[in-house]
This record gives C-alpha cells, structure tokens and sequence, in this order.
C-alpha cells in the first residue's frame, strides 16, 4: 500500500526532534528514478514463479547464474535503514517494498483508512487461497496508517488478532478497511475487515500503542 513511512511524522510529533520509535524518513516519490516501479515489478513476477516454476532442472542452474549475477550488480548499492527507495516510493503498490503486499491505499481520512489489490501466487497458502500467514501482514500495515492518520504516529502493535472468516482467493481485487474504533491515552483500539465484494474474508482488531520517547 502507499503511503509514507511513520518516522517523518515521528519528527513533526515532537517539534523536529526524534521521538521514540522510527528513525526519520521521509517518501522518497521520486528518488527510485524512472525505473524503479519496473524492477520491483520485475521482481513480483519472479516471486512468483520462484514458488510456481516446475522447469527442467537445467533451467534452474541457468536462472540461479542469472540470479547472483543480478545480486552482485546490487549489493554495492546496499544502505541503511530509510535510504532505499523501497518502502518509500508512495506511487508504487506497496510503497515499492517487496516486503509489503502490492496493494494500493484508496482512501485515508482520520478513523478510517482504505486499500485495494490481489493477493499473487507467491501468497499462496494451499488449495488456491492465500496464506493465512500474510493478512496479519495486511492488517499490521493498515493498522499502522489508520493510526497514523488518527494523529498517532510513533505506535506500534502491542497485539493483533484475526478471524479468517472465509479463504481468501488469489489474484481477484479485494478490499480492506481499517477504522479507529477508541482511543485512551497511549492506547489506539483498531479494528479492519477484509472484503471480496460483499463476503467477509476476515476481520482484526488490534491495540496500537504510543512509544515513550525512549521506546524503539
Ligand atoms: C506510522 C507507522 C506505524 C507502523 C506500525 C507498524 C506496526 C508494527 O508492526 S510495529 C512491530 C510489531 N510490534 C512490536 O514490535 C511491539 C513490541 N512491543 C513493544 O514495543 C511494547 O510491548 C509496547 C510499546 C507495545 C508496549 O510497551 P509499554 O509501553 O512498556 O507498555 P505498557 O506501559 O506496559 O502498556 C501500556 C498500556 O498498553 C496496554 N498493553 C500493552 N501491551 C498490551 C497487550 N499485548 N495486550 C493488552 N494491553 C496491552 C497495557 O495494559 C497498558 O495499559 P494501561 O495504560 O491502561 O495500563
């Protein structure tokens, strides 16, 4: 999903100082340049067909020597934590992380926060559904923003439940929305639910709370 990372608004939270919590980022819309949203789509599709190709075993070697040689090209470039334009890059499903489900943010108001996008065969769990292991995924990142949105930017999840209500199908557009439901001094109570349509898939609520300055 899109959106910026929460250590910006960590530094507005506290008068330009860091405060607990998230190092200062900031959306980086830009700096991935002109091909950045292609090589991390690029990448999708090969995470795909990591976990979906049935080759001659030839076919593996090949792609493996493919493989390290893209690495090497890369890893001079690797850098810390918030220099990457991965998880930046707002324009881009899933804020260009691979990381993040490819997903992209429909609406963002304060108590409520919007997303649509499919789950891929990387996510698949068994029998065509998805994972059980990537909604909490979902939720997690949602309950974050709906959080941040709410004014409370430097939290983090203490607990978040799920209920798998129906299997959630791969590759069909769904939708989640996650709301506000109270707030109590450092405590945000979240709540979100996951649609195909009008069914149900899931529903989470979760407890979000606010870091103490000297809190990672
Ligand atoms: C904008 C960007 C947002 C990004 C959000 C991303 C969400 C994430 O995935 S963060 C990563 C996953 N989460 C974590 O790693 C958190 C790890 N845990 C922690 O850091 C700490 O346990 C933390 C900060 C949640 C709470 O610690 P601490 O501040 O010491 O809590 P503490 O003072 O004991 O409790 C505060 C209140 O919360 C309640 N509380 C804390 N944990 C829980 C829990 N698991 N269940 C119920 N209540 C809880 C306490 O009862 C207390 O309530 P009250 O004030 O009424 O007495």
């Amino acid at each position: 999903m899109t959106r910026a990372t929460g250590a910006d608004d960590a530094v507005r939270d506290d008068g330009g100082k860091r405060r607990g919590g998230f190092p200062m980022f900031s959306a980086a819309s830009e700096d991935g340049g002109p091909h950045f949203g292609r090589f991390v789509s690029a990448m999708r599709d090969l995470q795909d067909l990591a976990v979906s190709a049935a080759p001659d075993p030839e076919v593996f070697g090949a792609a493996a020597d493919k493989a390290e040689e893209l690495a090497a090209m890369l890893r001079p470039y690797a850098a810390e934590e918030g220099r990457s334009p991965a998880n930046r890059s707002i324009g881009l499903p899933g804020r260009g992380s691979l990381l993040m489900l490819p997903w992209m943010l429909t609406g963002l108001e304060p108590g409520r926060v919007t997303a649509a996008g499919v789950f891929r065969r990387y996510h698949l769990g068994g029998n065509g559904a998805a994972h059980g292991g990537v909604l909490p995924l979902l939720f997690d990142d949602i309950f974050g923003m709906v959080t941040h949105a709410q004014g409370q930017p430097v939290s983090r999840t203490a607990y978040l439940t799920v209920n798998y209500r129906n299997v959630t199908p791969l590759e069909k557009e769904l939708t989640v929305e996650a709301t506000v439901d109270s707030a109590d001094g450092r405590k945000t109570y979240v709540s979100g639910r996951l649609w195909d349509g009008g069914t149900l898939l899931a529903d989470a609520d979760a407890l979000m709370v606010r870091l103490q300055p000297w809190q990672p």
